[in-house]
């Protein structure tokens, strides 16, 4: 598991060490510094030799040795402390180096100070902000050391224009984050033009080196896509003491006291791994004393609409039995029969009229896992959703079985219990949950802005269920609090997953994990990675059929 802080909990981190007296703030500045230039020169490589590019000839026709140069932009905070640190180190490299610093001097705090006249002290040059001119300045990297986790407020519109500028002209390094970008929501701070209306091009850096841990604004937001690439370099916390004092106890024994509003995890292939290692075990918990048969992987039930929009179940299907479902159902009404038997082998089907005919088919207590939404039709969705949610078996509701409660969101969180799975994308989290969506896109004013994690975890409260909210940043959030991210970023990117019919086989890749016996949130934590990882193994050119196709490859490239 890999942890995703806040700016809030990172700078609670650095201060707890900071006042143990494990570390001085300097010292985590100079790591943090030392850090960035490492950073750098594993990125490129060809930059390590400070004399670079071609030796220009002077007029008497001796080589000169160009040098390497570095612009470092500094801002008022430590994130300009950072900057004053890595231009040092660069000098001593024998690069040449400019230093732009957005503020006074003489308010800078304690350590950004210190590094400041460390700057100047080694015969380093500042010069204002104002002055910098990015289609001027010639440079082999840019550093961006301006604002970091401790943006407040919206960043002037001089400001922003230059690094907007600056970050497509060269490879331009962010240090912790692109300056303007909230590191809690990921959301761009950037002020307005109040005359047009129009916002400035987003902050991006072409790499960004964060410190220690990722922030959530690294994995969700415009922020996720405006990173480059994201590079973590340790300053030596430590990662117990760490854990302790944002109230996630290390120790997997004492996790019980956990406190799992905390901390988002970065959902990733090792959390993966142990949700199939203990599958078994699960398995042989949840099954063998209850009929015996410990080789029982569940029965999945999906919903289908109508003739002509029989696919989007189908889809779930196929999704639900690939994933690992011992035994999938497609219910379907009577009129589409023939078109649902005529397309379907290894799948089976039963009709389903209404409320009625699916109360009947629940009375077998085997099917353990349902899925309505994919093609259900809103008038079905009305018609059906109630009657699965009394039966409370673990139950996926998506597309039409959210929308269908578009109207009266509250009746349907009245009949939710805690082994559903919400699955909403944008438009359907809007939907059922207006207040939250609308304050997740306003229009920050400050920071740290209202993100997508807040916006699930509230939304995952109020329906006192899981929650997964659709995205290349898909938020999993559960009401106890415990909240992940799928992300599909940098190394994990998958454009092409944006197809119809890939949220269907999502569902079904939920339904199907929740018919194997895992619990709702790791249902859907494990259902969304594979989803990413299978359309990853595809690659472009994907379609949503594709999807179920690749779990083969992808477990077996697992090791599952
Ligand atoms: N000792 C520590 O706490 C360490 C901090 N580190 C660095 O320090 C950064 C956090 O430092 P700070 O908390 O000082 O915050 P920042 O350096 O991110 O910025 C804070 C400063 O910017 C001003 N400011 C905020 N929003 C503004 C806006 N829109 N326009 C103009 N000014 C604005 C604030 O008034 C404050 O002066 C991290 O991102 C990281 O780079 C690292 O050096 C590691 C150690
Ligand atoms: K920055």
């Amino acid at each position: 598991m890999t942890e995703l802080l806040t700016a809030a909990q990172m700078q609670a981190i650095e201060k707890a060490a900071i006042d143990s007296g494990d570390v001085t703030g300097l010292e985590l500045m100079e790591r943090a510094g030392q850090g960035v230039v490492e950073a750098i020169f594993e990125e490129w490589p060809e930059l390590v030799d400070p004399a670079g590019g071609p030796a220009p000839q002077t007029p008497r026709g001796i080589s000169e040795q160009k040098k390497r140069r570095a612009v470092v932009l500094c801002g008022p905070g430590n994130n300009g402390g950072d900057g004053f640190v890595v231009a040092r180190l660069m000098k001593e490299r024998g690069w040449e180096v400019e230093v732009f610093l957005y503020g006074d001097p003489s308010k800078l705090p304690p350590d950004a100070r210190v590094n400041y006249e460390r700057w100047c002290g080694g015969g380093g040059n500042v010069v204002h902000f104002a002055s910098f001119n990015p289609w001027a300045s010639h440079a082999d990297v840019f550093m961006d050391a301006v604002f970091g986790t401790g943006l407040s407020r919206l960043v002037e519109k001089d400001i922003a224009k230059k690094l907007g500028e600056a970050a497509v002209i060269e490879r331009f390094v962010a240090i912790d984050i692109p300056s303007g970008l909230c590191a809690d929501s990921g959301k761009n701070l950037i002020d307005r033009d109040v005359e047009t209306g129009a916002s400035f091009a987003s902050p991006a850096s072409h790499l960004t080196v964060t410190f220690q841990y990722q922030k959530h604004g690294h994995r969700i937001g415009v922020c996720a896509t405006s990173c480059g690439v994201v590079r973590t370099v340790d300053i030596g916390l430590d990662h117990k003491q760490a854990m302790r004092l944002l109230g996630r106890p290390y120790d997997p024994v004492s996790r019980r006291r956990a406190d799992f509003s905390a901390i988002v995890s970065l959902f990733d292939n090792r959390t993966l791994l142990r949700g199939f290692s203990t599958l078994e075990s699960y398995l042989d918990k949840a099954w063998s004393g209850k009929n015996g048969n410990k080789f029982t992987h569940g029965h999945a039930l999906i919903l289908s609409g109508g003739p002509g929009k029989t696919g989007a179940a189908r889809l779930a299907a196929r999704g639900a039995l690939r994933i690992g479902a011992g035994l999938v159902t497609l219910g379907v009404p009577p009129s589409a029969q023939m078109e649902v038997a005529s397309q379907i082998t290894s799948l089976m089907l039963r009709r389903v009229e209404g409320g009625e005919g699916l109360a009947e088919l629940l009375s077998d207590e085997r099917l353990n896992a349902l899925c309505l939404g994919p093609g259900l039709g809103m008038d079905r969705a009305r018609d059906l959703v109630p009657v699965a949610l009394q039966h409370t078996r673990a139950t996926v509701l998506d597309a039409d079985a959210l929308s269908g409660f578009a109207d009266a969101p509250d009746e349907l969180f009245g009949m939710l219990h805690e082994t559903c799975v919400l699955t909403p994308h944008g438009g359907e989290f809007a939907r059922l949950f207006p207040d939250i969506s609308e304050k997740l896109n306003a229009v920050p004013t400050k920071g740290p802005a209202y993100s997508k994690v807040d916006a699930t975890r509230e939304a995952a409260k109020r329906a006192g269920c899981v929650v997964l909210f659709k995205g290349p940043d898909t938020v999993i959030a559960n009401p106890d609090g415990r909240c992940s991210v799928n992300s599909a970023h940098y190394e994990r990117a998958a454009p092409w997953l944006a197809t119809a019919g890939s949220g269907d086989v999502l569902a079904g890749f939920i339904t199907g994990l929740l018919a194997r016996g895992f619990d709702p949130m790791q249902a859907a934590e494990t259902g969304a990675w594979l989803h990413v990882e299978c359309a990853r193994h595809f690659g472009p050119g994907l379609i949503a059929e594709d999807l179920p196709e690749q779990l083969p490859a992808v477990f077996r490239e697992l090791g599952i």
